[in-house]
């Protein structure tokens, strides 16, 4: 295979070593916003192992003290890079106290909202007022400062909030500039990458889509095909589009129809990616495939493994007829699979673990590689879900489809509780069909994270036409979150919920009840099983 080049040599990089804070992934968003490009390790990767020439390094906050037995350090390498470095809590700690200083525990805990009083006139808070309204979260302060160093802001109850050491370009901060809650946060960290490190602010999707085409041809070669799972989800079709792009009809798309999407939804995808974004397409038809094994079951997870199980089978089953035909045609072999994986997906597999950190994760295609043998392909590796957004929009996909909202691999068949039957799949689909139709029309699409409608297994006594009706509960649930790990249910207008509630008792036969769904996550879940 030839080299290939990371994108990391492609772009001015900082470097973030996590040491377990819960905001690491915060900083990596704030830098990328600011257009520069920057990856995240964990702290315990040694110097001479990062695969690129960072323009600057940034340490991070940490559930650990620095003074303790089992702490994690940075390798004393990052010293000898020569670029800048900007340590952020325990960053700043531990560049207090690797460099000669001293760091306790104090009794003065600073958690939430300070006020810091800055002094003189460093680079890093250029353009800022003297005193700004910042976010704290730390027991350890640091007491005495390295050599070289002076102080460049304090609040009343910790001296030494910020220093800085110029003629070597190393900065330490005690707060978080990542969160919104602080105050001009970006306006600092914008003095760091780009004042302090120079950085360029070249990452734009505009500018990653066509080096991103260069580097998948030169990863597949001139030959070798590209197998890939497509759902119509924003993620693989807009890892699907960027393939085709560069690689043609050599990249091959499977959609497994499960017999559980949104009404209509196989055939829209099919329609945008086959006809409008010219995607190489198979759909595999296995609606009665999926509905037959799922008979009789009502447990979730029972569900939910049968569901992933048949959906390997299937693709595999459809992958071995794409290799048959490409055999006889002569052309070259299937190398690679394309996994829509994004960078949190990334973070989450490479951050230092402290001891708080737990994290949750779902697989749907997890079961292929095992066997498959096929080398993979991850075009949104280096990617946060905002980014595959605009990267959509540059790629023209529709907004329709960049901004649909996020629908899990089990599909409605988690959505029906208790028994998967065809004619309980078509009442859950219709009622979420109306549900999104009428929020789209009220213009609240954007600003709900995820919405759809859950079919109870339980009947209740209405009264339709004068006549007494027993028939089954519609529970409509919408949530706003930004990463899925948390969610609040959504304030939808009563308005709103009316014509909804109204339309699928009218319009959906065997439902006479719709609830709303008013619990967060946690303790709730988002999807119902
Ligand atoms: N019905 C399906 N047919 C083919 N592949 C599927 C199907 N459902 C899920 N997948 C595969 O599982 C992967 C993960 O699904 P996931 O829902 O996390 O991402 P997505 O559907 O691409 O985007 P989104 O998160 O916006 O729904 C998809 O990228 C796709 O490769
Ligand atoms: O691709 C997926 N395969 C799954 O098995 C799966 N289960 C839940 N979800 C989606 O994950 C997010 C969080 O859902 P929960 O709060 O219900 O765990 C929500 O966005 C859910 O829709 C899944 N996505
Ligand atoms: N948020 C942090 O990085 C905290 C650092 C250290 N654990 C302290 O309590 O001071
Ligand atoms: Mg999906």
């Amino acid at each position: 295979m030839p080299e290939t080049v990371p994108v990391s040599q492609l772009y001015d990089t900082i470097l973030i070593l996590d040491f377990g804070s819960q905001y690491t992934h915060l900083i990596a968003r704030r830098i990328r916003e600011l257009g520069v490009y920057c990856e995240l390790l964990a702290c315990t990767t040694k110097i001479a192992d990062v695969p690129f020439k960072p323009k600057g390094v940034i340490l991070s906050g940490s559930p650990y003290s620095v003074y303790e037995k089992d702490s994690p350090h940075v390798d004393p390498a990052v010293w000898d890079l020569k670029v800048p470095v900007l340590g952020i809590c325990y960053g700043l700690q531990e560049i207090a106290f690797t460099r000669g200083g001293r760091v306790h525990s104090s009794d003065k805990k600073e958690f939430g909202k300070a006020t810091i009083t800055i002094s003189g006139s460093s680079r890093l808070f250029e353009g800022l007022p003297a005193e700004l309204t910042v976010w704290m979260s730390h027991g350890d302060q640091v007491e005495k400062v390295p050599d070289g160093f002076k102080t460049i802001s304090a609040t009343a109850t910790c001296p030494f909030t910020a220093v800085e050491k110029p003629d070597e370009n190393i900065y330490g901060i005690q707060f978080h500039p990542e969160v919104t809650h602080t105050q001009h946060g970006s306006t600092v960290l914008k003095n760091f990458v780009a004042g302090i490190c120079g950085a360029a602010a070249t990452w734009t999707m505009a500018t990653f889509v066509d080096k991103e085409i260069e580097r998948i041809r030169s990863i597949v070669g001139p030959t070798a095909q590209v197998i890939g799972a497509v759902s119509g989800g924003v993620d693989s079709t807009v890892a699907a589009r960027i393939m085709s792009l560069a690689i043609g009809d050599r990249f091959h798309a499977i959609l497994v129809d499960n017999g559980v999407m949104r009404l209509n939804e196989c055939e829209t995808v099919k329609e945008t990616l086959q006809k409008h974004l010219g995607i190489n397409l198979a759909v595999a038809d296995a609606g009665e495939l999926f509905l037959g094994k799922l008979k009789g079951v009502t447990d979730p997870e029972k569900k939910r493994k049968i569901i992933g199980n048949t959906f390997i089978e299937v693709f595999e089953a459809e992958a071995a007829k794409i290799e048959a035909a490409v055999e006889q045609a002569g052309k070259g072999k299937i190398e690679f699979l394309l996994q829509g994986t994004l960078y949190p997906d990334v973070i989450e597999s490479i951050s230092f673990k402290g001891p708080s950190a737990t994290i949750k994760t779902h697989h749907n295609v997890g079961g292929l590689l095992d066997d498959m043998k096929l080398k993979v392909i991850e075009p949104l590796r280096e990617l946060f879900k905002d980014e595959v957004r605009a990267l959509g929009s540059i790629l023209k996909i529709d907004d329709d489809l960049v901004w649909r909202h996020p629908f899990p691999g089990p599909g409605i068949a988690i959505r029906v509780l208790g028994e998967v039957t065809p004619s309980q799949v078509a009442i859950a689909r219709h009622a979420d069909f109306i549900f999104i139709e009428e929020i789209k029309k009220a213009g609240l699409y954007r600003k709900i994270s995820q919405a759809y409608a859950a079919l109870l297994p339980v009947k209740s006594v209405g009264v339709m036409g004068d006549a007494r009706t027993y028939e089954q509960v519609i529970a409509l649930r919408a949530v706003e979150t930004k990463d899925f790990m948390t969610a609040d249910w959504f304030e939808m207008p009563y308005d709103i919920l009316k014509r909804i509630s109204t339309r699928i008792i009218n319009e959906v036969k065997g439902v006479n009840r719709v609830v709303y769904d008013v619990s967060s996550k946690p303790p709730a879940t988002i999807e119902w099983e």
